[in-house]
């Protein structure tokens, strides 16, 4: 299978209907993988429609974050992700850079990863064990994250057999791979930013996501941004009802480039407050991430030195949070 870096400018993201998710007939379960498969190689980015997180768990988050980011900046410190280990908890404004030639990104966050309703979390998680942080005084909250999470989380799962699919993989070449869900949560608030703006200090500099794949829940304020293969900023216009699916670099590492991981920003210019969610799904975190054989040939020889998962977004994590 060959890369197709160079081959497509593209100037729309393609909007891929899951109503067909939970089907089992081989040839609609190939035509739906076809259609993953170009958006894939051509652009690492599709709308998702008739996805299967429920719209009140959707509502229920994005009050749950509201609420979060208008607490008093000394209580959200409490939660400092510097404090944490394992990179969970309140990012504030400029606390992390996303693009090194950037100032810092304008944005509020949350992390929490991998916990059950129980508050049992992953002793096994490599380097990226260690508990989630939740603020105090705020009845729910954890539930309302925790149901999200859970419901993304099945998203992705579901998701994992059509790649493979895409691939030319059996369905099943992921299942193994990703037994222990490596999914960090993110709660992201962008404030407004009017008058003349630094284009060194935006909302999220440009950037690659760090796992297998982003499922991104955005509210109606534009502000995303993709890289086409022209050198053109493609907006990635809100569509109600969507998710976003983008591909990070581990599945760019993974297929050698056959899967485009695609350069994003997002910038609030609109002049009101703006909310997104994305889950980054990886592979469990002891996966090596070694070519994919079908993904290697004499013309696309192996472009990646092998490295764990886990190692990988570490690292990555690590060079953001500064
Ligand atoms: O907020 C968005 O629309 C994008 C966020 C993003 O790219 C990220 O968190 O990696
Ligand atoms: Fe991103």
């Amino acid at each position: 299978m060959e890369s197709n870096a160079a081959s497509s400018a593209f100037q729309t993201i393609p909007i891929i209907d899951l109503k067909g998710l939970a089907m089992t007939d081989v040839q609609a379960r190939a035509e739906l993988a076809k259609e993953i498969r170009e958006a894939c190689v051509n652009v690492g980015f599709f709308y998702v429609k008739n996805h299967t997180i429920p719209e009140s768990t959707i509502k229920g988050t994005v009050e749950a974050a509201r609420r979060f980011f208008s607490l008093p900046l000394d209580t959200k410190m409490t939660l400092d992700v510097h404090k944490s280990t394992n990179f969970k908890g309140y990012t504030a404004l400029l606390g992390e850079n996303t693009n090194p030639d950037n100032r810092g990104d304008l944005h509020e966050g949350f992390d929490i990863g991998w916990e059950d309703m129980s508050g049992t979390s992953r002793a096994d998680d490599g380097p990226m064990s260690g508990v989630n942080v939740w603020p105090e005084d705020m009845p729910g909250f954890r539930e309302t994250l925790l149901e999200y999470y859970h419901a993304a989380v099945q998203l992705g799962q579901s998701l994992f057999p059509l790649f493979a699919l895409a691939l030319d993989l059996p369905e099943n070449f992921f299942d193994d791979k990703t037994t222990k869900p490596a999914a960090i949560m993110r709660l992201l608030y962008y404030p407004p930013q009017t008058g003349t703006v630094d284009d060194r200090v935006i909302g999220i500099g440009a950037h690659t996501d760090y796992e297998c794949f982003t499922i991104l829940w955005q509210d109606n304020v534009q502000a995303l941004q993709v890289l086409s293969n022209d050198g053109k900023w493609i907006d990635a216009v809100p569509i109600p009802g969507t998710l976003v699916i983008n591909l990070g670099d581990q599945f760019a590492r993974w297929t050698n480039d056959v899967f485009k991981s695609t350069v994003h920003r997002a910038a609030n210019r609109s002049g009101i407050e703006r909310y997104s969610i994305p889950l980054f799904f990886g592979s469990d975190y002891d996966v090596k991430l070694e070519p994919i054989p079908s993904c290697v040939s004499e013309s696309n020889p192996p472009k990646y030195g092998v490295i764990t998962a886990g190692e990988y977004v570490r690292s990555r994590l690590e060079a953001t949070f500064y």
